[in-house]
């Protein structure tokens, strides 16, 4: 589905991915975990052609991203929905307009039917009477779930979510969470979450890949992460100050 092999990038003298090799199960939930700042965000823009690599390739569905004109590109992020760390919505459009952007952009349905499609969104995502709202009236974990009605609209393949759910409180983290392993359950996509909501993540994931100096060092199931013998693994899941990861 997609897979990453030997993936190098940098920036300036920054070495931020460092050879990686990933592959992400088709169908499953993959969480990625790891310290602030080691490039989980950097990954997940790989993964949809928005940063290219200095070496290495990335494959998505078989096709070789890194090689791809940008009309391809395009197609082939047309697969993909993505749910960005600020939910990424536009200020000055109402909750309306954002969900209906991609139908718009993307589609040739009329009227009444992207009307329909963006009221059935909303309501998959728990949110009703809120369209003409605008997101500055919105909360937190509201936004995320117009960014992920958004994301769902045009039933995509792939689904990346970078950390969903930070900032928010734990029972709306919790709401959101559920929400995503609902919809996953209904719709069966492919998704990637960087969260570093642990352990709450693990609830959710099927895989967790764990991300430290620019490589995927462990991944598994959580019960196989929660048990890692991995230094790195086990003080960053404890959150212990004392192991091999060091902060500044
Ligand atoms: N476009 C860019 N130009 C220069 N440096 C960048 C760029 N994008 C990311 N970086 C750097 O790459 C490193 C990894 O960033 P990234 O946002 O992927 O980290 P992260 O693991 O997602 O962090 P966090 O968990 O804190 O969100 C950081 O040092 C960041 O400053």
């Amino acid at each position: 589905m997609i897979k990453l092999v030997e993936v190098q990038k940098s920036f300036g003298s920054q070495v931020v991915l460092d050879r990686l090799t990933l592959e992400v199960p088709p169908g499953k939930i993959t969480a990625v975990i790891g310290p602030s700042g080691e490039g989980k965000s950097v990954l997940l823009k790989h993964m949809i052609g928005l940063l290219q690599p200095d070496a290495g390739k990335v494959f998505v569905e078989g096709e070789d991203i890194t090689v791809m004109r940008r009309w391809e590109l395009n197609r082939v992020r047309e697969r993909f929905g993505m749910l960005f760390q600020n939910a990424a919505l536009f200020d000055s459009m109402s909750v309306f307009e954002n969900v209906a952007f991609p139908l718009e952009e993307k589609t040739k349905l009329s009227r009444p039917e992207i009307d329909a499609k963006v009221h059935e969104a909303l309501e998959h995502v728990g949110l009703r009477g809120v369209d003409r709202k605008f997101p500055d009236e919105l909360s937190g974990g509201m936004k995320k779930r117009v960014g992920l009605a958004r994301a769902l609209l045009l039933n995509p393949r792939i689904i990346l979510f970078d950390e969903p759910t930070t900032g928010l409180d734990p029972i709306i983290c919790r709401a959101i969470h559920q929400l995503i392993k609902d919809t996953h359950s209904r719709f069966g996509f492919t998704a990637v979450i960087v969260s570093h909501e642990i352990p709450e993540i693990f609830d959710i994931s099927d895989y967790v890949a764990m991300l430290y100096r620019g490589r995927i060092i462990e991944m598994g199931t959580p019960e196989e992460i929660q048990r890692s013998d991995h230094p790195v693994v086990k003080q960053f899941i404890s959150g212990s100050l004392e192991g091999p990861i060091h902060f500044v």
